[in-house]
Order: C-alpha cells, then sequence, then structure tokens
C-alpha cells in the first residue's frame, strides 16, 4: 500500500482527501499534518503531527492541500533540511518567491503541481491555447466564480488559463493581464486579457473562458460541482509520482494528455 500524508487536513479538501483514502484499495492515509487542532477521526496508527519533517518521514508521497506557508514550510524541508519525498501541491496563491521555492525543490524531489486536479480543466487548458493560437483577434475574457471562503484572486486555475492564452499568442502574461476595470479606463486595448473573480455562496469552482470578436463569440466553461472531483484526481496523480525522477510535472504528464 502507499503510504500518503496530507498537508491541509483540516480544510475542505484535506477531509475529503482522508475519506476518500478510507476506501482506496492502493493506498492508505500514514500521517496528517495539524496545523491547529484536528476533528475528524483518522485510522489507528495514522501519525498526527505539526512537525512538518515527521509529516515527510512518515509517508511515501504528501499531498498539499493548504495555504502557500504551510507549502513552503514543506518545501523548506526538501531545500533546506535534506527531505527526499515526492509531493502533489495542489495549494494556490504562491508568491514569486514561494514559486522559485517550488522550482528548486523539484530539482530535488518529484513535484506535481496542479492549480487544478480536474480531468475537464486539464483539457479545457489545452482548448483555449487551441483557440487562443488559432482565433487570433478575437478579445480573451476569463471569469472565475467560487465560494465565499476563498482567499486567493484571481484562482490559480483562472491564472493558470490564461497563461495558456497567452502563451498561445506569445504573450507574457504579466503584462496583459487585467484583473479589475473600474472608473474611466479607456477602450480595451487588444492583446490584453481580462481575469475576473466572482465570490459568493458554496460555488465549488467554475471557470469560463469567452473569445470575443465582431460579429460571434465562443465561451468556453468548466463547473466543478463535487469537491472530491479534486481529491480523488490528487491521489491518482500521487500514485502515478511514486518511482518518478526529481522534476516539475504537471497533471498532463500524469493523465497522458
Ligand atoms: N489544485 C486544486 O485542484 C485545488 C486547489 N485548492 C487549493 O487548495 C488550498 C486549500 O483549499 P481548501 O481546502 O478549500 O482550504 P481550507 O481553508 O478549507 O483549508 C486550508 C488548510 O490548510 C491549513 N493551513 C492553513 N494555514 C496553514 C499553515 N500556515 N500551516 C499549516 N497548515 C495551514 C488549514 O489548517 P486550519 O484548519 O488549522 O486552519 C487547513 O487545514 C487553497 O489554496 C485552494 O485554492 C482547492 C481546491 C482544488
Ligand atoms: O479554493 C478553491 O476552492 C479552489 N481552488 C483552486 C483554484 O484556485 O483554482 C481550484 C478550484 O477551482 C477550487
Amino acid at each position: 500500500m502507499i503510504k500518503v500524508g496530507i498537508v491541509g487536513s483540516t480544510g475542505r479538501v484535506g477531509t475529503l482527501l482522508i475519506d476518500d483514502l478510507k476506501n482506496d484499495k492502493e493506498a492508505v492515509l500514514a500521517a496528517v499534518h495539524v496545523f491547529d487542532k484536528l476533528e475528524k477521526s483518522v485510522p489507528e496508527n495514522t501519525v498526527v503531527t505539526n512537525d512538518m519533517k515527521e509529516l515527510m518521514q512518515s509517508v511515501d508521497v504528501v499531498i498539499d492541500f493548504s495555504a502557500p506557508a504551510a507549502t513552503e514550510e514543506l518545501l523548506t524541508q526538501v531545500v533546506e533540511h535534506g527531505i527526499r519525498k515526492p509531493l502533489v501541491i495542489a495549494t494556490t496563491g504562491f508568491s514569486k518567491h514561494q514559486q522559485n521555492l517550488l522550482v528548486e525543490a523539484s530539482k530535488l524531489v518529484p513535484i506535481l503541481y496542479s492549480t487544478n486536479m480536474s480531468l475537464g480543466v486539464a483539457v479545457l487548458n489545452k482548448l483555449v491555447a487551441l483557440a487562443s493560437k488559432t482565433l487570433a483577434d478575437f478579445d480573451i475574457e476569463i471569469v472565475e466564480q467560487h465560494h465565499r471562503y476563498k482567499v486567493d484572486s484571481p484562482s490559480g486555475t483562472a491564472l493558470t488559463l490564461a497563461e495558456h492564452a497567452a502563451r498561445a499568442r506569445d504573450l507574457d502574461l504579466d503584462k496583459v493581464r487585467v484583473s479589475g476595470r473600474d472608473g474611466d479606463i479607456g477602450a480595451r486595448t487588444k492583446d490584453e486579457i481580462g481575469v475576473m473573480s466572482l465570490r459568493g455562496g458554496d460555488i465549488v469552482g467554475r471557470h469560463t473562458v469567452g473569445l470575443y470578436n465582431d460579429g460571434e463569440f465562443i465561451e468556453l466553461h468548466h463547473t466543478a460541482t463535487a469537491r472530491n472531483t479534486f481529491s480523488r484526481g490528487a491521489i491518482k496523480v500521487a500514485k502515478w509520482l511514486i518511482g518518478k525522477e526529481p522534476n516539475l510535472y504537471s497533471i498532463n504528464d500524469a493523465l497522458g494528455l
């Protein structure tokens, strides 16, 4: 059995991971990192710890759905303290420093980083690249909708979709992204890529990529209707990651897309 450790075990996705692993035939929950207090019951012998090093030493692979500060602590164990374990990272909202740390750690251990663990979004990224290149004159606008508790904006998924669109047009996303419009802003410029966020209720996650031209437009939608789409996706790619060489892998590598 593959021994899995969870960072973010008390969170919305982390608690689902605990349940999903109870029913898995190839993987078992071996350790959970707990920031404050674990209310949920875990199988007997599960290591429950607030020590990231102890968590990593107790497992074959770590799945992280937490917060940027927690992921940073995880990556620091690899880069500065010599811990070598495969990592599946799903947390979003990293700073530039944290993104660089992720790249550094991936030279030492296999890391699969994906801002969205669903198959549908993996395919949507490809569709967006194709549409953005082919429909070169169309204006691109991305809208993401999430539950009222989400703390980072725009969502990691929306930024990844925008990155696929920008790359397909040889644009630098940092230069063309517009994530707010208010007041006398002037007409839309040709290259800008709008990435806007709505927050409310219990929306699990909805992303719309629109490509608009005179006389016609296309809108590509993805809606996650259940949060365990993400937890189950992460367990699937964690199994794939075991035994891989150190590198930064994408979900497409794991799904063979
Ligand atoms: N890639 C993907 O497919 C998906 C990614 N996500 C991302 O995963 C992350 C978690 O999402 P979600 O479960 O909804 O969030 P929650 O806020 O529900 O959970 C966050 C978890 O991280 C823990 N945590 C927060 N800060 C720290 C810290 N400094 N050190 C250790 N642990 C900490 C929390 O502990 P405590 O409860 O004690 O505060 C909690 O267990 C987000 O970044 C989200 O965007 C979410 C869904 C899908
Ligand atoms: O915080 C969430 O809930 C989600 N976060 C991820 C993101 O930022 O893209 C993925 C998913 O949409 C849910």
